[in-house]
């Protein structure tokens, strides 16, 4: 397995200041404004994406983030590496604040994600890895400290009672007809709801087998939570070809995916 390198560990400090800011805004009363594509955006998202862009400024590889001026494909379709920035996922629930927002970095490498970190502001925890690194868990103020990170195991094995992670807010009828499936074969399935990537923090732990997400996402939702979890028996498929997905691609929406343990057969 390879070590981290100083471009990984300055995502995970990025994360941790961004953090920090975005929780000084969450105590304030601010207010959302509505972004061109209706969606809305505070002084917390616009002050995480400052933070991380003058952190990974640092490694001289160009960034797609949320927030902030995204290249044309006609240029991004040069890069080899980029970073794929999330400065705030789940916004709305920041707003509604029930704590389920995150902050997420990933590494693209000729389109795949080749290294992912999710950073949970509440409660300092960070999810982070890659297929080269393994995948490892701790605390805001362990990052320099190797040696107190959780190595998260391989997953091998569906829960007794199958366990699906779900949107908050985000829901279709396609959705369910990939649970169905799942039960036929599992049985009944308990459902973990949760806003953001933290869904991540669910399935990379395997707590959670399966996330179908039969709505709209973009690539700084996903990209992260895939490179840890396919660290470790995930996958991210695309719903139709169910290949994995890919990134840097023309359109930053992504298809529809179905996250799912590998030992997951449907
Ligand atoms: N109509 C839409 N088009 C593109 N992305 C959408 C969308 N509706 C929701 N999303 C994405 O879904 C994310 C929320 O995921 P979930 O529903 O699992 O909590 C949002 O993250 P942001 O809050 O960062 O905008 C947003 O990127
Ligand atoms: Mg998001």
């Amino acid at each position: 397995m390879m070590k981290l390198g100083e471009k990984h560990f300055t995502a995970l400090e990025a994360i941790v200041e961004a953090s920090e800011k975005i929780m000084e805004i969450y105590q304030e009363d601010f207010t959302a404004i509505a972004k061109d594509d209706g969606s809305p955006v505070t002084k917390a998202d616009l002050a995480s994406s400052f933070i991380i862009r003058e952190h990974l400024a640092k490694t001289n590889i160009p960034i797609t983030g949320e927030e902030g001026e995204k290249a044309d494909f006609e240029e991004r379709k040069n890069w080899v590496e980029s970073w794929c920035v999330d400065p705030l996922d789940g916004t709305k629930e920041f707003i509604k604040k029930n704590g389920e927002f995150a902050v997420n970095i990933s590494l693209i490498h000729n389109h795949k994600a080749v290294f992912g970190a999710i950073g949970s502001p509440v409660n300092r925890q960070l999810i982070f890895g890659g297929q080269a690194f393994g995948a490892f868990t701790c605390s805001y103020d362990e990052i320099y400290q190797s040696n107190k990170w959780v190595e998260l195991l391989q997953i091998e094995e569906v829960n007794d009672q199958l366990m699906v992670a779900t949107s908050r807010t985000h829901h279709s009828g396609n959705t369910l007809n990939v649970i169905r499936k799942a039960e036929d074969k599992y049985g009944k399935a308990a459902f973990i709801k949760k806003g953001s990537s933290l869904k991540f923090f669910d399935l990379v732990q395997g707590k959670a087998d399966l996330y179908p997400r039969f709505a709209p996402t973009m690539e700084w939702d996903i990209s992260a939570g895939q490179a840890i979890y396919e660290a470790i028996g995930g996958e991210v498929l695309h719903a139709e070809t169910l290949e994995p997905l890919l990134y840097n691609r023309p359109n930053l929406t992504n298809p529809y995916f179905i996250a799912k343990k590998k030992v997951l057969d449907i």
